[in-house]
């Protein structure tokens, strides 16, 4: 043992972090012991020949990066025990260790922090070309490595093999695009590399919350991380991470196209070993988040090859990483940010063997409250008892009563159920003062009303500080998120109770929110509202409370989102159409990551096309838009196909299992087969009749009930409520027959393919 009573095994681990050779560790044991500055100084002395691939720079490299001045950099002494600062890599070592002296047991730690870009140069020239080369060593072993960083780091046994399969694609620096559900594990695909060469790797990422989350969340794994962009408070970070301090550098889209030429510095002087491209579904319009800075994403591949920088041994791989991507987004994706024609697809099943999906039908209304929310209370030991609408004031929006962030009710209008289509009034935490003034609806307003993200920083609240990491052992259970459940384990967890556990309730509107959680606070249920509206403060306490399990309830726009992994989230619930399938199975998938059953519920009104939300979108993204909202309905209205592989198929995935056997089309069974073809046949023939006029051959309608046949312009495709009007007087059996009913069957000839709606809509 070595004065810090390290045993082998760790001070190996330790410097396999640092980036030196298992070899040349082991060798330098046997000589000098177990102190790590004696092993640095033996490694060091006994290879200043080395030129190659030299990872292990010389003293000679170290010495000639200080500025012979010294003005531009300042020095300071430590004590021997923190010459080596835990988890830090060897160019860390590089560049706060300007000299190890055995003798006096004192190192030079030079702060760069206050160097100008000179510093920069220098270091290019003084550091050995430390482009994206790999040791041949470090590649011919590296998932050895790999498991040692990953036990030390996360307390987890072994990688995926998803995971295996995106780093073997980046040790053979080619670039990756990695498919993988939710919840299973991407992040380490980008992490590791970092770990494992010491060099930067620099991760895009949408959102600023989600940044800060990660960053925190690697500090506490021991990596060092850093964010930057307009939501970073310090502004010396830029300029460290562009030196190479930080091992993993998140960053927005919009800034790394700002930062091109710093990170071309850095590349060549400090080197980085990936850029990875998180939630990559932003790159294309077909995508749920489209972000018009992520397709100019091509310039990483442009900017960081072979051909442009003529230090660098090799291009550097782009590595892409989503959880919802259909076959199109992907083909956008590999398009429009012009990845490699070699490019590695790493695709793993979309289906998440434990959730168990379930429609139902309700208005979604303040009156649908008390049978749609009954279970969850019972769940939570709650008091059921009813109260009318105006009952409900001064409830605080969080579950403790005397929260001082709260928001009162006063902000809201209970009365209001369809947002879309009336006033509704003013809600936000900053009106409280003008709770009587209604406001006229207006596309302004009501995106301050509902939660879009289109810049990194919206929704900036973090959750990462408050995510308790359990100890290692446990946490192996995540594993089993991996595993292929068989049919018998998937019947079996059907049987048991689903656990208790917290919920997500995801609504469209801010103003849903606080109307739930109001309900649910009163009815017993610790619940809390969460959207980007509410006071900062408020929203890091349900953050932390959430992840402390000591909330029950979350009831939250998107802004309650991205990043969040709690391993135990028994249920998802969606309260109103969500915006496209992509989205809604990305929120789904935040529950029940431990592997145990979880409920992902959506009610919606089946009887009502869903609305789009407002946002500023383009005539194009419009239809988009429509399109993809389309296809959440058909989802709702299904009731003959798994609801699993409807999702998984629609991510273009063949799915293998038949059914889930735990979604309500496989527990309920398809409903009875009914011969329609009378009714089809006048349908189809009542269309016909309608569009003969207009459309020769066309057999399209628009399905808007509040389309008044009178009100129909010429040209225009009959609504299907004239259609119907049409039915119920030409046919006396069908005089009393519902709307809704063939809306049914209409829906039915679509998926057929037999009539389509109207391409606008
Ligand atoms: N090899 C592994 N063994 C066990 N657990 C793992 C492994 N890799 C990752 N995990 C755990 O899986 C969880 C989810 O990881 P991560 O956040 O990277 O998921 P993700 O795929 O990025 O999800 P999302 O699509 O929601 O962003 C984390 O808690 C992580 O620690
Ligand atoms: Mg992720």
């Amino acid at each position: 043992m070595d004065s810090n009573n390290k045993s082998s095994e760790q001070v190996i681990s330790e410097m396999v972090e640092m980036g030196f050779e298992h070899s040349k560790i082991l060798e330098a044991i046997k000589v000098v012991g177990l102190s790590i500055p004696s092993i640095v100084d033996h490694i060091f002395n006994t290879s200043t020949s080395s030129s190659g691939s030299n990872r292990e720079p010389s003293t000679t490299h170290i010495s000639k990066s200080l500025p012979s001045n010294g003005k531009a950099l300042k020095k300071r002494t430590f004590s021997s025990s923190l010459q080596v600062p835990k988890s830090k890599t060897i160019n860390h070592y590089f560049q706060s260790s300007s000299k190890v002296n055995e003798k006096n047991k004192n190192v030079v730690v030079v702060d760069v922090n206050d160097g100008g870009d000179d510093d920069v140069e220098e270091h290019k020239e003084s550091l050995p070309q430390m482009g994206f080369d790999l040791d041949p060593d470090i590649a011919s072993d590296w998932e050895m490595r790999a498991s040692i960083l990953l036990q030390k780091h996360f307390g987890f046994s072994s990688l995926k093999s998803f995971q295996k399969e995106a780093l073997s694609a980046w040790i053979a620096r080619r670039d990756c695009l990695v498919l993988a559900a939710t919840g299973s594990g991407k992040s380490l695909c980008f992490q590791i590399p970092a770990l494992l060469t010491g060099k930067v790797v620099v991760v895009i990422s949408p959102l600023i919350s989600l940044m800060h989350d990660q960053c925190l969340k690697l500090t506490k794994h021991g990596i060092s991380a850093c964010f930057l962009g307009s939501g970073q408070p310090d502004n010396t970070v830029e300029k460290k991470a562009m030196r190479g301090m930080y091992s993993i550098v998140y960053v927005c889209p919009e800034t790394v196209l700002r930062l091109i030429q710093p990170l071309q510095k850095l590349a060549e002087s400090h080197g980085i070993a990936l850029f990875a491209i998180d939630e990559v579904h932003c790159v294309s319009k077909w995508g749920h988040d489209f972000r018009p800075a992520y397709s100019r994403l091509s310039a990483l591949r442009e900017n960081f090859t072979t051909g442009k920088l003529k230090s660098l041994k090799f291009d550097i791989p782009v590595m892409a990483l989503t959880a919802t991507a259909t076959k199109r987004v992907r083909e956008d994706i590999l398009k429009s940010l012009r990845m490699s024609k070699d490019t590695s697809v790493v695709l793993t099943s979309f289906f998440r063997p434990n959730l168990r999906f379930m429609v139902k039908h309700s208005r979604t209304s303040w009156a649908s409250y008390e049978s749609d929310f009954h279970e969850l209370i019972k769940v939570y030991g709650g008091n059921k008892k009813t109260f009318a609408s105006d009952e409900a004031d001064d409830v605080s929006i969080c579950s403790d009563a005397s929260d001082t962030d709260s928001v009162s009710s006063d902000n809201v209008d209970d009365n209001q159920d369809d947002y879309d289509d009336r006033d509704i009034s003013a809600m936000h935490s900053g009106n409280t003062g003008n709770h009587k003034k209604r406001r006229k609806l207006t596309v302004e307003f009501l995106e301050n009303d509902v939660d879009v993200f289109q810049s990194a920083d919206d929704l900036d609240v973090t959750c990462g500080e408050f995510c308790v990491q359990p100890p290692p052992k446990q946490r192996e259970l995540s594993e089993t998120v991996d595993l292929p459940a068989k049919p018998e384990k998937r019947l079996k967890m059907l049987k048991e109770p689903l656990e208790r556990g917290p919920t997500i309730i995801y609504v469209p509107t801010r103003k849903d929110t606080v109307k739930i959680a109001k309900y649910l606070c009163k009815s017993g249920v610790k619940a809390a509202a969460y959207n980007a509206g509410l006071p900062k403060l408020h929203l890091r306490r349900t953050h932390k409370e959430f992840h402390e399990n000591t909330l029950e309830v979350v009831v939250a726009t998107i802004a309650f989102g991205m990043g969040i992994d709690k391993s135990n989230v028994r249920r998802i619930i969606h309260y109103g159409w969500p915006q496209s399938l992509e989205a809604y199975y990305q929120e789904a998938g935040r529950a029940g990551r431990d592997g145990k059953l979880a409920d992902c519920i959506l009610y919606a009104n089946l009887a009502r096309k869903p609305s789009l939300l407002p946002s500023r979108r383009s005539e194009e993204m419009t239809k988009l838009a429509y399109i993809m909202l389309s296809d959440c309905f058909r989802y709702g209205m299904n009731t003959s196909c798994c609801r699993a592989k409807t999702l998984v198929e629609y991510f273009g995935e063949d799915f293998s299992h038949q059914k889930c056997l735990l979604c309500d089309v496989c527990t309920n069974g398809p409903p009875q087969r009914q011969n329609l073809k009378e009714e089809a046949c006048i349908l189809l023939q009542t269309i016909g009749a309608h569009n003969a006029h207009i459309y020769s051959m066309d057999s399209s309608y628009n399905d808007d009930i509040h389309f008044n046949s009178k009100d129909r312009r010429l040209g225009e495709r009959p609504s299907l409520m004239t259609l119907v009007r049409s039915i119920r007087e030409q046919f006396q059996k069908f005089l009393t027959t519902d709307i809704l009913w063939w809306r049914g069957l209409s829906r039915i000839l679509e998926a057929k393919g037999y009539i389509r709606e109207g391409d606008d809509k």
